[in-house]
């Protein structure tokens, strides 16, 4: 098991492919872990070095207790890729992944060359919800949020027809730690990045899924809009975890931007 010691916390990552490829770095979004990318992985080009890791509060990194706020998790990341020795990373990040990309890519633009910003935005909710999540969560735990987080999270026909994945999902939802979720939900609800992300002129990717109940699509393009340059992908009839629900189109699209911005 790999375990980076940084500040105050240690996290937990993988550090996978050719150590001497291009660095694609991966951010998992809020109550997942790592093994949200585990199916892209493998549809990558060979050659790649790839790295994901469990940001603070979730998977095997440690929990601090208390509020989140979204430079932690920047600085965390940025922490990490140093002790790597990674520059010029293509970072991609899912929802709240997507909010650590871009503020990367904001303060330390010698790690980050190319980022992808998947089902997110500059700004995601509005502090009354994620309030309200959050009295929820440090109540009852992650699962008094369980089926409403299922239903934004996969698609109606996900749900019906992937049964045992589905449950696979809900427990690796209901095991995030409450002071993980909640966290991390502060982190979300203080952030607001509009003004440095439409600053950014480095090359963006924004993917967005057509069923995503926590960022819907129009959101998704609002931010990309933001980035002058930057491309927009659709994934049909996939939720907030496109790379999930439709891995193969995922990695394509993310192969055929590798690849654009001559990472691979
Ligand atoms: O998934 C995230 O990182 C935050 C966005 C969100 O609201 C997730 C959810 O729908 O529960």
């Amino acid at each position: 098991m790999l375990m980076a010691q940084l500040n105050d916390i240690n996290v937990h990552y993988v550090d996978e492919g050719d150590r001497n490829g291009a660095p694609v770095v991966f951010a998992n979004s809020l109550g997942t872990d790592f093994r949200l990318w585990d199916q892209i992985i493998p549809l990558l080009p060979p050659g790649l070095r790839l790295i994901r890791y469990d940001k603070r509060g979730h998977g095997l990194t440690t929990c601090p207790a208390g509020d989140y706020f979204m430079g932690d998790l920047v600085q965390d990341a940025a922490r990490l890729l140093d002790m790597l020795g990674v520059k010029g990373c293509v970072f991609v990040g899912l929802s709240i992944g997507g909010m650590i990309a871009q503020g990367l890519a904001a303060e330390r633009l010698d790690l980050v060359r190319a980022m992808v910003i998947s089902n997110t935005a500059a700004k995601i909710g509005t502090p009354e919800i994620w309030k309200g999540r959050i009295e929820t969560v440090r109540k009852g735990g992650v699962a008094a949020l369980e089926q409403p987080i299922l239903e934004r999270w996969f698609s109606k026909r996900f749900h019906r027809e992937n049964a045992a994945e589905l449950d696979g999902w809900r427990n690796m939802l209901c095991r995030t730690p409450a002071a993980g979720y909640a966290g991390c939900s502060a982190a979300i609800s203080e952030t607001d990045l509009f003004d440095s992300t439409a600053r950014l002129t480095l090359p963006t990717l924004a993917i967005a899924g057509s069923e995503d109940g926590s960022t819907p699509p129009d959101l998704v393009r609002e931010t990309a809009d933001l980035i002058r340059g930057s491309r927009f992908h659709l994934v049909r009839g996939a939720g907030h975890l496109p790379c999930v629900e439709n891995p193969n189109e995922y990695a394509e699209v993310l192969t055929a931007f590798l690849e654009e911005v001559g990472h691979v």
